[in-house]
């Protein structure tokens, strides 16, 4: 399927965002540790918590967590420390995205963990028991959600956990995010050096009503969607986030206040409405650092090049090994719409202006969410857009393409 998006002149509208999907994974992986029966309310339909959800109710033989990253690497370490057999899979992308430093930690900790095709990636045959748990270093430049796997199994470990994390920290933010979610079910879990998070022995408590923030990720779609429209009647409203949020990627609020969008919050101290207005954007260059926030690298980069802000990125060195390698896929997409981007020691993205002839294909969305939303905003700039497999927003946001037309968005189907 393609779609065909045409931008609106002007919006005034109110967007319910879906949940965070990373606190839905969390919550529903830490809840099923505490023993809880009730089920969590308000949860993301996205694909990647649907898959939590069915793994979680119907623990078949054969798991099957689709193009989950979070979803893999969460299960793997709870069927590891809970009895029970188990192959854990997913799609052709998920068996090419590496996981042996949360395996090889895992086996350290003591589990039965064999890799049934190739040796460092999924699927896994895991035979669950208890974990005596104790101390470990972990590798933590390569993903975050290893670290996070590893913590939230630690409350049930016998001897808890001490993990030290070597190398630079990737994507740190979803490790403050994890131990603040395990706090909130009652467990002691902490920064107790500059690189060393301590998990003791202490089991999760039941939480009856847990209430899940909505997804900050998602809500930078729409910071670009208000730059790239730069009219300044447009106002839009987002729902269900927070200013005191404890997701990473609030920090769009900040990069995009230097693209021109401002932020009002109703309330300062609980979830409450977000109001967005666009103003105009001087800014002539940006560079930032992205190891914090991987999520937000292609709205960020596809803003820029519309918006013609020159910028140098660092910190994507883990782009490459997410749904599809986001370095080559910003590269070669955005030459279709004629922004000539360059990567640099596999980490870096640079735009100095330089521009090639358009050849107005569609967009490819390479199996990722995120190309999808990152890339349709630029309606605004080229009338007639086209974008293909717009159906990937399912894995994070289905009701994506429903919102962008109840704000005006012209989108069809091409014959
Ligand atoms: O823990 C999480 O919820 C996530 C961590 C990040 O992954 P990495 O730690 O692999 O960068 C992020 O890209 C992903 O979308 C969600
Ligand atoms: C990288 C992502 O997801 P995951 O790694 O959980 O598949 C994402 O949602 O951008």
């Amino acid at each position: 399927m393609t779609y065909i998006i045409q931008a609106p002149q002007q919006i005034n509208s109110t967007i319910q965002l879906p949940a965070s999907k990373s606190i839905c994974n969390r919550a529903l992986v830490i809840h099923a540790m505490a023993g809880c029966t009730f089920p969590l309310s308000h949860l993301s339909d996205c694909d990647d918590t649907e898959v939590i959800v069915a793994a979680l109710r119907d623990m078949p033989e054969t798991i099957n967590i689709k193009a989950a990253g979070t979803a893999m690497r969460f299960m793997t370490a709870y069927l590891a420390s809970t009895p029970g057999s188990h192959t854990i899979t997913g799609t052709e992308r998920m068996k090419n995205r590496p996981i042996a430093i949360l395996v090889d930690a895992l086996r350290r900790l003591g589990a039965d963990i064999e890799y049934v095709e190739k040796e460092g990636f999924p699927p896994l045959r895991i035979e669950g028991k208890p974990l005596e748990g104790g101390q470990i270093e972990v590798v933590g430049s390569i993903s975050s959600q290893y670290i996070s796997a590893l913590l939230m199994i630690g409350p049930v470990l016998q001897k808890g956990l001490e993990l030290k994390l070597t190398g630079e920290i990737a994507s740190r933010p979803y490790i403050d995010l994890t131990l603040w979610t395990m706090r909130q079910f009652g467990a002691d879990a902490k920064w107790t050096d500059i690189d060393t998070i301590t998990i003791a022995p202490q089991p999760y408590a039941k939480i009856e009503d847990y209430t899940i923030e909505s997804d900050w990720s998602a809500s930078s779609y729409w910071y670009e969607i208000m730059a790239l429209n730069a009219n300044r009647d447009s106002e839009l409203q987002l729902d269900g986030l927070s200013d005191c949020t404890k997701q990473g990627d609030s920090v769009v609020k900040y990069i995009f206040s230097l693209l021109g969008v401002k932020s009002d919050f109703e309330l300062r101290d609980r979830i409450a409405p977000l109001k967005l207005k666009a103003h105009r954007c001087t800014l002539p260059r940006l560079d930032y650092d992205f190891t914090g926030s991987p999520d937000l690298a292609q709205t960020i980069v596809v803003a820029c090049c519309a918006m013609g802000v020159h910028f140098r990125f660092t910190g994507l060195a883990t782009l490459k090994i997410k749904e599809t390698d986001r370095i080559e896929a910003l590269k070669r997409e955005l030459r279709k719409v004629g922004y000539v981007i360059r990567d640099e020691n596999d980490n870096t993205l640079i735009w100095e202006g330089e521009t090639c002839e358009p050849t107005h294909e569609p967009i490819d969305t390479y199996e990722d969410h995120r190309m999808a939303m990152a890339f349709a905003p630029l309606a605004f700039k080229f009338p007639q857009l086209q974008i293909n497999h717009p159906e990937v927003v399912t894995k994070s946001y289905p009701h994506f393409w429903e919102d962008l037309r109840s704000v005006g968005f012209i989108i069809t189907e091409k014959a």
